[in-house]
């Protein structure tokens, strides 16, 4: 017997990529379950399927940097006296990207890409040591919202939120929606489409200076003048984030989607005074901030 869930949760994620950089991602998860009936005549109840699945995802990938283990610009190291791990993603031609974060704030994909398949796989090994004996197979299906017009790829960290955002580098995979004179402006949204592909959202308060960061002795080679340089204490602990300036856009507030659909709807009425805007921005799949200028 199998029985599915569709729509069973939204990862939002971000992760390392040897071409494309730090990339944010929203992939929606449905699954299957193969197995025989317990003694409520089922596979698996609804509830329990939902509850423990999404809690499993939500642990060991939803707002984490995902990182190809096996890549040979994998660098990955414990430093287990303050409990931080360093990652070194060595690029060449002056793209390194490098962090110095709590543990929670990775996930380790054993693979030499994070892709739907090793994604998948490396789910489905840690939820099958959890399912009920009855249940004797899983298939997990991975797949992105289709979104019809513009859309961008987008990591950030919101310092001041209580949850998981505060890590700094999670990301999303956001359609948005721009307005001109109340009329839809598809050359509006294509600016962002392409402004902010792969881009690293930063605040400009959390720049700082090479002297305040955990560099590893890979990382203090490089040249960081063309890299922004991040770090800020949260609950979760410490985090750092050196990143090149050609990835990322600095803004002056927190970079919540409320900040952003204003920071967009501004950015239009400076470059077009007479006109008005509405921009919605999306956050992930299915939700966001609407903002006027
Ligand atoms: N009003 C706002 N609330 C939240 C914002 C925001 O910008 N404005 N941002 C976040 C985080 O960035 C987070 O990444 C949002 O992801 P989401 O998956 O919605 O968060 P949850 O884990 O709470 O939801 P699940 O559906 O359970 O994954 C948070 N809030």
């Amino acid at each position: 017997m199998q029985l599915f869930v569709n729509d069973l949760t939204v990862m939002d994620f971000s992760y390392l990529c040897p071409r494309r950089g730090m990339v944010g991602e929203s992939w929606i998860v449905d699954v299957i379950l193969d197995g025989g009936l317990n003694e409520e005549s089922m596979v698996l109840d609804f509830s329990k399927v939902k509850k423990q699945l999404k809690r499993l995802i939500d642990l060991h990938v939803d707002h984490k940097l995902l990182v190809p283990a096996e890549h040979a610009y994998s660098l990955i190291n414990h430093d287990s006296q303050n409990d931080q791990v360093t990652v070194d993603f060595m690029r060449p031609e002056g793209r390194s990207i490098h962090l110095y974060c709590p543990p929670e704030a990775y996930a380790f994909i054993y693979a030499d890409e994070v892709s739907m398949v090793s994604v998948s796989q490396y789910l489905k090994d840690i939820i099958a040591t959890e399912l009920p004996e009855n249940v004797q197979g899983l298939t997990l299906m991975l797949r992105e919202e289709v979104i019809e017009g513009p859309y961008y790829h987008y990591t950030h960290g919101l310092k001041k939120h209580e949850g998981n955002c505060q890590r700094i580098a999670h990301g999303h995979r956001s359609r948005v929606q721009v307005y001109r004179n109340e009329q839809a402006d598809p050359a509006c949204e294509q600016y962002w489409a392409e402004r902010w592909r792969d881009i690293y959202i930063g605040t400009r308060e959390d720049l700082v200076g090479q002297q305040h960061l955990h560099l590893s002795a890979q990382a203090r080679q490089q040249d960081f003048s063309e890299h922004y340089l991040f770090s800020y204490e949260s609950s979760q602990g410490l985090f750092e984030l050196v990143i090149p300036k050609a990835e990322s856009n600095i803004i002056d507030t927190d970079s919540t989607v409320e900040c952003l659909a204003q920071f967009m709807a501004d950015q239009h009425k400076q470059m077009q005074p007479g006109a008005s805007f509405k921009v919605l921005a999306f956050e992930g799949v299915g939700k966001g901030a609407i903002a006027h200028a």
